[in-house]
């Protein structure tokens, strides 16, 4: 695992991750809190990272019950990110250096409840965000491409554009962006963020627009058939989970001088529904109906195509290694895995 996210890792971007992968060198590896671990993204970032830096130092928290396997695999903490104090007393125990914040709700739950996203998505990002200015912490929080909105340029969108989303996830993440960006200016705090397009995984998702992506690896394997919720012509930016964590990674482990901007588009492929259809067609018999929920298919309209991601590359060697036609025959047989054996939380640890 290790070799392989070296191998994939710009020459700077090496060197700089070597410093943590040497022992008899410095500095010691940071410890890194994540918030909102038992989502979609968390504990294979979580993996990932214990690989890197070691395993005591990646503290995985969230407000659910975690299986077994997870206790047994690393520190694992109860933290509401509503509870500032709690969140405080867990950082400063746990000698934490940098937080990767996940905890959210996602766009298509989150206007199902208001209320609750701007407590979550809002309230819980102050939290952070001012206890990573008094202790002095680095800060990762995932923007998304439900940060733009129609008036946005869809194909491609640039890093700087308008952004005048209309759901209250992206509401949130434009002002997650730009409290970041005014916190790093006004106080020094090294505050990262990208712009994540939908992430398919094994692991389920969490209540978004692009969960049918994932949806369909499972369809495709348990039934055949597949009920998808957007119109077959939506195209929509999306990212395979590794490239998704390798994201994280290099962009935390990035020398500071060599960001020129503090929230950065990155991008993989976009695809339609139409077209990931007949990719996974090319493997396993697929039938599909498109039983269009008006939610999200107004959500999803509102969306970038293509992202830009030009600055990422340059800044810090941004260079993701899947394509859709890479990503399909992983994905069916790691779901395949998942049905039959729960291999993928195994393979989590
Ligand atoms: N999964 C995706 O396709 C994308 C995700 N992102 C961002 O990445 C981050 C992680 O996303 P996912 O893992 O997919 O989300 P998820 O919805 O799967 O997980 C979110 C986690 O937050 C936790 N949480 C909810 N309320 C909480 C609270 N009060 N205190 C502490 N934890 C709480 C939930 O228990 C859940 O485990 C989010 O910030 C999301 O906006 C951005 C773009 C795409
Ligand atoms: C793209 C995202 O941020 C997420 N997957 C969602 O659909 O809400």
């Amino acid at each position: 695992m290790l070799n392989r996210s070296r191998q994939i890792l710009s020459e700077p971007l090496r060197l700089q991750c070597c410093r943590y992968l040497a022992s008899d060198q410095k500095p010691t590896p940071p410890r890194t809190l994540i918030t909102g671990s038992l989502g979609q993204l968390g504990l294979t970032l979580a993996k990932e990272m214990r690989s890197r830096y070691g395993r005591e130092r990646v503290v995985c928290t969230d407000i659910r019950k975690p299986p077994k396997i997870v206790l047994q695999s690393g520190p694992y903490r109860y933290a509401n990110i509503l509870n500032k104090s709690g969140l405080e007393e867990i950082l400063v125990e746990h000698r934490i250096d940098q937080v990767v914040h996940f905890s959210a709700l996602l766009s298509a739950i989150g206007e199902q409840n208001v209320t609750l996203a701007l407590q979550v998505n809002i309230e819980g990002f102050h939290n952070i965000i001012d206890l990573c200015k008094i202790h002095e912490l680095k800060l990762f929080c995932p923007s998304t491409i439900g940060a733009f909105g129609p008036e946005t340029p869809k194909n491609p969108t640039p890093d700087l554009t308008l952004q005048r989303p209309k759901t209250i996830y992206g509401v949130s993440k434009v002002y997650m962006e730009l409290l970041g960006e005014y916190y790093h200016h006004r106080y020094g705090l090294d505050f990262r963020s990208a712009r994540f397009p939908g992430i398919i995984s094994a692991t389920t998702p969490g209540g978004g627009t692009t969960d049918y992506a994932v949806q369909i690896f499972y369809d495709a394997i348990e039934s055949g058939h597949h009920e998808c919720f957007l119109e077959p012509n939506t195209r929509l930016p999306m990212m395979y989970i590794s490239d998704c964590i390798q994201s994280v990674v290099q962009m935390m482990e990035c020398p500071a001088e060599e960001l020129t901007q503090r929230t950065y588009n990155i991008a993989a492929f976009s695809f339609t529904p139409a077209e990931i259809v007949a990719e996974v067609q090319k493997y396993v018999p697929l039938t599909v109906e498109y039983k269009v929920d008006k939610t999200r298919q107004k959500i999803a309209s509102t969306w970038p195509e293509v992202l830009e991601d030009k600055n990422a590359r340059k800044d810090w060697g941004w260079d993701p290694q899947y394509t859709l036609e890479k990503m399909v025959p992983y994905m069916l047989q790691k779901v395949k895995s998942q049905l039959h054996s729960e291999q993928v939380i195994k393979d989590l640890f």
